[in-house]
């Protein structure tokens, strides 16, 4: 787990690296275009490279690699944005480095933008964690031609005009990058749906930023990158991991019921019981032996609550369909249950169209909605921040774990701690896909994980279990089921 901090913090970062290393910031951008310069050839060893650079620190960095890049025979032209008569200390150390070894360009109006090679590659060194308004006048005519160019362009820290931890306004000009490289730490901004345009593919560049000012330094969000589970105790018994309850399934969604029972299983559960409606017996009997299957009178959907008594945990929504019966069946289980539940699909349709329901979450419950259904639980967003602002809201009104469902799934925790999952793949984004997670959720917490652990690692092997599945199939013939299948604890 790393943490994400917003753009003062990350200047705090690199003056207090500066500090107390202690380092010239000279020499940490010449640490950072190192860094960069390596991955850049590694990622287009034969190609030529377009250099754009801005006047701050960011630009300093483009003169840097610029500067490598000439000293190992590449081609590269370079070209200064003059946006400004304000230029940072150590752009103009590098800019004076430079000048002996090659001819920097200065483009003051469109008339000076170049004719870029078919070969090359555009670096998009022009603003970066410092982009703190809009572009315009010439700035926004470079990026404008950049993005026009239909060349890979790959970006410094962060795409030129995105800012890092604060949404855009629409029609703001902003770099479309293939790839960003950015520079120690993921940025906000590069875990917003809305923003995708402006990351393209990213990865992060260490540059030795101090570990001190990370462990000072409190965020609300962090960066899963890694999860530790507990051991196994030798002289366990199927009673040590809990028994968990999945109330799923309806006429026609009896596979929603099979894929969580299965992945529930998978996933370390010591009992499993599925109640699902009579019609699903013998199939999931057949499909998933290993569980025990109770069944509701009515024949094809859940009506009548069972008893919850022995139940560490329950699991409920998937394939559930939101009839009359099945309404009643949830207002009384949300009643009687003393355990926490994984709410999925349509557990959350129906509570977000009866408010009151909401009230009788158990505390610690884990609610995982896909972005329609969040909807209907939180109301509309104007963008992806105030989205997780409202998630928030939720989250601790009703002390409960939400996952906000997507490329970086985030785990939204009462505390109010936002966890951003990184393993995943659009192969999953699949029906059933849902319902293999509730399946692991609900077996970790079975299991004694606390609920905010078991919604973090949950997700996060979820989608390495997607990554395994998308290498060996590709996305998009992968399946949930194949999900289930690369589980590996
Ligand atoms: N610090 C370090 O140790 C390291 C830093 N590193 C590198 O430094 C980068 C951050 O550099 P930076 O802080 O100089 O900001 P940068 O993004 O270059 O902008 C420059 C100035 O432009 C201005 N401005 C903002 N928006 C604008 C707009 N829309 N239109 C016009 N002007 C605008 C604004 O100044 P203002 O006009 O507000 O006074 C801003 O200060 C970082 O991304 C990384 O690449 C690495 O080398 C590692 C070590
Ligand atoms: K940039």
């Amino acid at each position: 787990m790393r943490k994400i901090f917003d753009a003062q913090q990350i200047r705090n970062w690199d003056a207090y690296t500066i500090a107390q290393e202690p380092i010239a910031s000279i020499d940490l951008m010449e640490r950072a275009s190192i860094a960069f310069t390596d991955r850049l050839l590694s990622l287009f060893s034969d190609k030529d490279f377009t250099i754009f650079c801005g006047k701050g620190n960011n630009g300093g960095d483009g003169l840097a690699i610029a500067r490598m890049l000439v000293a190992m025979n590449r081609k590269v032209e370079v070209y200064v944005v003059d946006y400004s008569a304000q230029a940072s200390p150590d752009f103009v150390v590098n800019y004076d480095r430079l000048t002996s070894l090659t001819t920097i360009h200065s483009i003051k109006t469109l008339k000076d933008f170049p004719v870029i090679g078919q070969n090359c590659v555009v670096v998009d060194a022009i603003l970066g964690s410092g982009t703190n308004r809009p572009v315009e006048g010439i700035l926004k005519d470079v990026i404008q031609e950049i993005n026009q160019s239909k060349l890979p362009v790959i970006s410094v820290d962060i795409a030129s005009g995105l800012y890092v931890s604060q949404p855009i306004a629409r029609g703001n000009t902003i770099i479309q990058p293939d790839y960003t490289l950015t520079f120690e730490a993921p940025k906000l901004a590069f875990l917003m749906p809305q923003n995708q345009l402006y990351v393209g593919e990213w990865e992060c560049l260490p540059i030795g930023l101090s570990r001190e000012y990370v462990q000072n330094t409190s965020t609300s969000f962090f960066w899963t990158d890694m999860v530790s589970l507990k051991k196994r105790a030798k002289f366990s018994h199927k009673g040590t991991f809990g028994h968990a309850l999945l109330a799923v399934g309806s006429y026609g969604s009896i596979g929603a019921a099979v894929l969580s029972a299965k992945a529930c299983l998978r996933s370390g559960v010591g009992l499993l019981t599925t109640y699902i409606p009579a019609c699903g017996y013998e199939i999931m009997q057949s499909s998933v032996p290993e569980a025990m299957c109770q069944t509701d009178p009515a024949e094809k959907e859940l009506s009548v609550c069972p008893d919850l008594e022995k139940y560490t945990v329950i699991g409920i929504g998937c394939g559930l369909g939101k009839s009359e019966k099945t309404k009643a069946f949830l207002n009384v289980l949300l009643r009687q249950v003393k355990s926490p539940l994984v709410l999925d699909a349509d557990a959350l349709n129906i509570m977000a169209e009866e408010a009151d329901m909401l009230a009788l979450i158990p505390a610690k419950s884990v609610l995982t909605p896909h972005p329609k259904e969040l909807q209907r639980l939180i109301g509309t967003w104007e963008n992806d921040f105030e989205k997780l602002e409202k998630v928030k809201v939720f989250s601790q009104k009703y002390n409960c774990i939400v996952l906000v469902k997507g490329m970086h799934t985030a785990v939204v925790l009462p505390n109010q701690e936002v966890h951003f999952n990184s393993t995943g793949n659009p192969g999953m984004a699949t029906g059933g896909s849902g319902d293999v997670l509730t399946g692991i959720i609900t077996a970790l917490i079975a299991q004694g994980y606390s609920s905010e652990e078991a919604a973090i690692i949950g997700v996060f092997k979820h989608g390495e279990a997607g990554d395994i599945a998308s290498q060996e199939r590709g996305q998009m013939a992968m399946l949930p089921s194949d999900i289930i299948d690369k589980l590996r604890w």
